[in-house]
């Protein structure tokens, strides 16, 4: 059972370094946008140095030439796991996927943001098929690209599976406990849920950092997810 992936949403090392000192064992960490933007790729070989695994979450969705190019520096950062957009199409995948040749770096797509919903997407993108539906194809185009999954809900996971196989990666944000505030996203499960519906890996990012107790917090996620 992969470890929760818990989202470092902080904008500087200080909060960064004051949240991991309160663990003592090696994590699956996320950053992402906000933190990497702030403090850049210093921080992640530092957390990497730590032995903690990193998600690097910077959703590229650019032109192939240029996604490619800056893969090829992500590449050099050893990061365990990278993104990009589903949406930047089947050229853009594969040209993220050879700029990454040769790191060991899994990638994957994100397919539908899980703050969105259907009518949402509907609205704002004008995709008039089910929210099931896109992400489905979105998974399988990536699959087609040769990435290792996809970001998803995990209301698309047990879909995704079957479409694309068990090894194939379903990456699920979203996640909150049974009393949990949804906050800004849509489609939201529980950790319990995430395993029933054939999640590979959690992400988690409030439920943990802004806890009283974070370390208390990560372990009752990680207890619920792995079925304990
Ligand atoms: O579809 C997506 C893709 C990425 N995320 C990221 O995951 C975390 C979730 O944070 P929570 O506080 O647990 O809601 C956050 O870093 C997002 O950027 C996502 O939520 N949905």
């Amino acid at each position: 059972m992969n470890k929760p992936i818990i989202a470092l949403d902080f904008s500087t090392r200080t909060q960064v370094e004051e949240f991991l000192s309160k663990f003592d064992e090696s994590l699956f960490v996320k950053v992402g946008m906000e933190l990497f933007y702030q403090e850049g790729p210093e921080l992640v070989r530092s957390i990497k140095a730590m032995g903690h695994q990193i998600f690097l979450d910077l959703k590229l969705h650019d032109i192939p030439n240029t996604v490619e190019s800056a893969m090829r520096g992500l590449a050099k950062l050893g990061v365990d796991m990278t993104n990009v957009h589903a949406a930047g199409g089947m050229d853009m995948m594969k040209a993220a996927k050879k700029g990454l040749e040769g790191s060991g770096t899994q990638l994957i797509a994100v397919t539908q943001l899980t703050s969105t919903d259907e009518a949402g997407m509907h609205e704002d993108q004008l995709i008039y098929v089910s929210l099931e539906e896109s992400v489905l194809h979105y998974a399988k185009q990536a699959k087609r690209a040769g990435l290792d999954g996809v970001v998803c809900s995990v209301m698309e996971a047990g879909a995704i599976e079957q479409a694309c196989g068990k090894d194939f990666l379903k990456v699920t944000p979203g996640i909150r406990l049974a009393d949990g505030n949804a906050d800004d996203q849509k489609r939201i499960a529980t950790p319990a849920k995430a395993r029933l519906q054939g999640s590979t890996h959690i992400v988690v990012g409030r439920a943990i950092t802004t806890s009283d107790d974070p370390a208390a917090s990560y372990r009752q996620i990680t207890n619920e997810w792995s079925g304990q």
